[in-house]
């Protein structure tokens, strides 16, 4: 996916981290290489220059925190540069107990059948029960074809053979699914008119009986900068909350469409990266460009400038030991045990703790450091922000769902969670000690 793109970005950071030093002119040339790079992957020439200006304006003037080399932070203002340009990181809070109605909007060929059929599915897994409104009754064929996609994913999909009139599906679609007890419904819409104007008023009208919880625009990926005017005209209609981009796998200017995308002020929510159902990835910017960076090559100059940030304003341990602890930092806690080694290892290597666990034991810690972060990784953004204030019952549900562990897994990390978090507090923080109490070692 954007080969083109990651290659000529990849070759400009190898100049800078080949150079004997940094100087006012290989700073320019960095400026002049991203540039090309962004301008061949059709980036709007606006966008490109402004980019390009803050990444020289700060790689002059910018000094290193102390710990980071000059090189790496070169590279990580790119890297901060490039995700700014991507837009901001969000999703959409499924609201619980309740059918959260989500509209899925798109001129012909966008690849919204094709979308309506892999967000079931990933939703599906997320734990979400799904139900589906084929709607679009223009393209011959498209009830039939998403109806073949949903099925394999054990979705159903309402839709109505003979009948033209879309905005009167979606009205007999929800009616159909009243009381049955699902998490989310996906509408989805023709994308066929002879006339925009003509689709533009559909959608208004679609719009108006099915009174969505989220409209998500689906845009096809291949026409670059375009996405700009695209998203603007449906965005008048329609606010749109959430964009879905595809056909990145085949499109040299993807880069375009996503800054594109992101420039209407609009979320990049979802990206389309292939024709099978399994194709599409929840979108976020920052892991986006560390990939578009090779994440290998950066990895360690990030997380190296992660860890001196932190040091420096200890923000995250002051918020762990003044009991503000979120279900993110927990769980970047047990990442750091397993990055560690085996918890034997660490206890052993304790004076006065070797011995003093059994071995079945660590196993059975470990075991749970595992399920636990695939618990962790089931709960959206805002869950792990606030797990106290958002798990009800039904969330704990669709959460032990979707990650395949049951209710009471779910409900025994909390309760570790809860524990861990007035204890990091009473503790003033003090993380090893944290770590191993939270386990039930401590
Ligand atoms: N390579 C690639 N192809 C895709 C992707 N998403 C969709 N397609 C293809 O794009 C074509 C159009 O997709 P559809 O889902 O039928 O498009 P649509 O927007 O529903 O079209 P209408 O029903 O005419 O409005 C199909 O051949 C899909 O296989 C993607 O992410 N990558």
């Amino acid at each position: 996916m954007l080969d083109g793109l990651k290659n000529s970005l990849g070759d400009a950071i190898k100049k800078i981290v080949k150079s004997s030093g940094i100087d006012e002119e290989l700073i320019k040339e960095l400026s002049k290489d991203v540039q090309r790079a962004l301008l061949q992957s059709d980036v709007n020439v606006r966008l490109v220059l402004e980019i390009t200006k803050h990444l020289e304006e700060r790689a002059l003037n910018e000094t290193p925190p102390p710990g980071l080399s000059r090189k790496d932070h070169i590279v990580k203002i790119l890297y901060d540069e490039l995700s700014k340009l991507l837009g901001n990181e969000s999703e959409f809070d499924f609201k619980p107990n309740k059918q959260n109605k989500i509209i899925l909007l798109g001129i012909q060929g966008s690849g919204k059948t094709t979308v309506a059929a892999k967000l079931a599915k990933f939703l599906t897994r997320q734990g979400y029960k799904v139900g589906v409104v084929g709607a679009d009754t223009y393209r011959p064929g498209a009830l039939v074809q998403l109806r073949t996609m949903c099925e394999k994913s054990g979705v159903e999909v309402y839709g109505e053979e003979n009948n033209k009139d879309s905005p009167s599906i979606v009205k007999n679609g929800l009616k159909h699914y009243e009381g049955e007890p699902l998490d989310v419904i996906l509408i989805d819409t023709a994308g066929r008119h002879k006339e925009e104007q003509d689709l533009l008023d559909e959608m208004d009208r679609i719009n108006k009986v099915a009174d969505p919880d989220l409209a998500l625009l689906v845009i096809d990926g291949t026409i670059g900068q375009q996405c700009f005017n695209q998203a603007e005209a449906f965005h008048k209609t329609i606010p749109v909350g959430g964009v879905i981009i595809t056909k990145l796998d085949s499109s040299a200017k993807g880069g375009g469409a996503l800054a594109a995308s992101a420039a209407t002020g609009a979320q990049i929510m979802y990206i389309g990266t292939g024709e099978r159902i399994d194709d599409l990835e929840k979108f976020s910017p920052t892991r986006f460009v560390g990939r578009l960076l090779g994440m290998g090559d950066i990895q360690a100059v990030l997380d190296l400038a992660k860890r001196l940030e932190e040091e420096g304003d200890d923000v995250r341990m002051k918020r762990i030991s003044s009991g503000k602890m979120n279900m993110e930092d927990f769980l970047s806690q047990l990442e750091e045990v397993s990055k560690m080694g085996s918890l034997q290892g660490i206890l052993d290597s304790m004076p006065g703790l070797s011995g003093m666990v059994k071995g079945d034991q660590v196993d059975q810690m470990e075991g749970r450091v595992s399920k636990w972060r695939y618990i962790i990784q089931s709960m959206t953004k805002a869950e792990k922000a606030d797990p106290e204030g958002l798990l009800n019952s039904s969330r704990i549900k669709r959460i032990a769902r979707g990650s395949g562990w049951p209710e009471g897994e779910v409900k025994e990390l909390l309760k570790n969670y809860k524990n861990s978090k007035s204890m990091m507090k009473a503790s003033k923080g003090r993380q090893m000690q944290g770590t191993l109490r939270k386990m039930g070692l401590g």
